[in-house]
């Protein structure tokens, strides 16, 4: 059994605005007609359930298909080229209904929309404008709830792409889908992808916050799954080596692509599956980040290195784990943030992801963490073959791993 363990009232401090959400729909009334309506159960999914055509009694039940619907979230600096992917991903190939939602600050004002398609009979789009920035303000906000109604009046979609302002944090867009689908949903956070632009991604991501806190640019290539380093049409080859590396520095656990106008392919970009357990792609990518050799010079530089910026510092321990002891380690440094590094800064966790040997546990466990919010999940078996290990790939500020590692080493004593 799989749930999402959070701070208690996490959602009632986060400093997000009330929003306003309005919608406007661009789908077609042939298009209705030839989608049945999205009926959400009570539990965990959502069942799809054809309209009876005749008083049933006698009748076997009509055939139901459990599905829930994916959602990227499509984010990236201003002017990075996020309506460009849009664009590129509506016009492609895929064979999905896609919904988009645009989730834009500014009040008023018209928002750019990618073109308009639907010609084909092939893609449909849906169009839900949340006005003044923000998606989500508790468990069940209005966004959530907006697009669960979306779904009941104009049917259904089988993919959801979520483009945020180019100011945006993704992260609690991204832990409200993520918790979200643990409670009842008919939606799961498939992935986020990030938008780069390699002529100005140094400058917006060396940019110093008034405040201190880490800025826009930095959290949005922390966060990500996929990172698009797009218009390399626009910077020399030694450039674009050093924006990549850049970008590598913060997060070396997502896959980078180098793109122009966006584009690459689809499959690099949809159903990433990126938060589930049972997602081969999750393990890879733990493992990747491991063994691939900038990760691993980083490992042994942090060792001796603390560094203020956002980076990434992977951990690898042989042994098993004390599911207790690991708990009240991730609790200790997401929930209450008491662990700091040796010049006393508050390490802080913008994305974790590992791969456990639980002492208690005859599997994988895969840890996800985004923020405040972890989940532990079994995965496959391990392979007789194969020592048991646990690699943490910590992505956040003032990492420290000595100290990281120090800690981890107590639960498998
Ligand atoms: N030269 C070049 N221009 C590009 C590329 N990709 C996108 N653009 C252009 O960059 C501009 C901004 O692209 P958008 O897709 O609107 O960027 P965005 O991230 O949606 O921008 P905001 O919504 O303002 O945050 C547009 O004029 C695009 O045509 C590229 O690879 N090379």
């Amino acid at each position: 059994m799989r749930s999402v363990h959070m701070l208690p009232c996490v959602f009632q401090n986060l400093p997000w605005p009330t929003s306003t959400v309005s919608f406007t729909t661009t789908m077609s009334e042939s298009s209705d007609e030839e989608c049945p309506d999205l009926v959400p159960s009570l539990c965990n999914d959502v069942t799809l359930t054809e309209e009876p055509v005749t008083d049933p009694p006698t009748l076997p039940e009509a055939p139901t298909v459990t599905t829930k619907i994916p959602v990227t979230i499509i984010t990236g600096y201003l002017g990075a080229g996020k309506t460009t992917l849009l664009n590129y991903i509506l016009t492609e190939q895929h064979g999905k209904r896609i919904a988009v939602i645009m989730n834009e600050f500014g009040a008023g004002g018209e928002i750019e929309k990618p073109i308009s398609l639907g010609e084909s009979g092939e893609v449909f789009e849906e169009w839900l404008e949340l006005r003044n920035g923000c998606l989500c303000c508790s468990v069940k906000d209005n966004g959530v709830k907006a697009i669960e109604n979306l779904m009941l009046k104009k049917g259904r979609f089988d993919y959801i792409l979520l483009e945020t302002t180019g100011l945006a944090d993704p992260g609690p867009v991204a832990s409200i889908f993520w918790l979200d689908s643990e409670l009842c949903s008919d939606l799961y956070l498939d992935g986020i992808i990030t938008v780069v632009d390699s002529k100005y991604c140094l400058q917006h991501l060396h940019e110093q916050k008034a405040d201190g806190k880490v800025n826009e640019a930095v959290r949005q290539v922390a966060m990500a799954d996929v990172i698009l380093v797009n218009k390399v049409d626009l910077v020399s080859a030694p450039e674009l080596s050093r924006v990549q590396e850049e970008i590598r520095s913060i997060n070396s656990v997502a896959k980078l692509l180098e793109t122009h106008k966006s584009r690459t392919e689809l499959a690099a970009l949809l159903d990433l599956h990126a938060f589930e357990g049972n997602s081969d792609r999750c393990d890879r990518d733990v493992f990747a980040a491991t063994v691939s050799p900038h990760t691993d010079s980083r490992t042994s530089e942090h060792s001796h290195h603390l560094d203020q910026s956002v980076s990434t510092v992977t951990v690898e321990l042989s042994g098993d784990m004390d599911r207790d002891m690991f708990e009240n380690f991730l609790q200790d440094l997401l929930w209450e943030k008491s662990i700091k590094n040796t010049k006393g800064e508050t390490m802080d966790i913008l994305r974790l992801k590992g791969l456990l040997s639980l002492r208690d546990c005859p599997r994988r466990c895969l840890l996800q963490a985004v923020h405040e919010l972890y989940d532990l999940e079994e995965t496959s078996a391990w392979p007789e073959s194969e020592t048991r290990i646990n690699r943490l790939v910590f992505i956040g500020r003032n990492l420290d791993h000595g100290v990281l590692a120090g800690r981890l080493a107590q639960a498998v004593k």
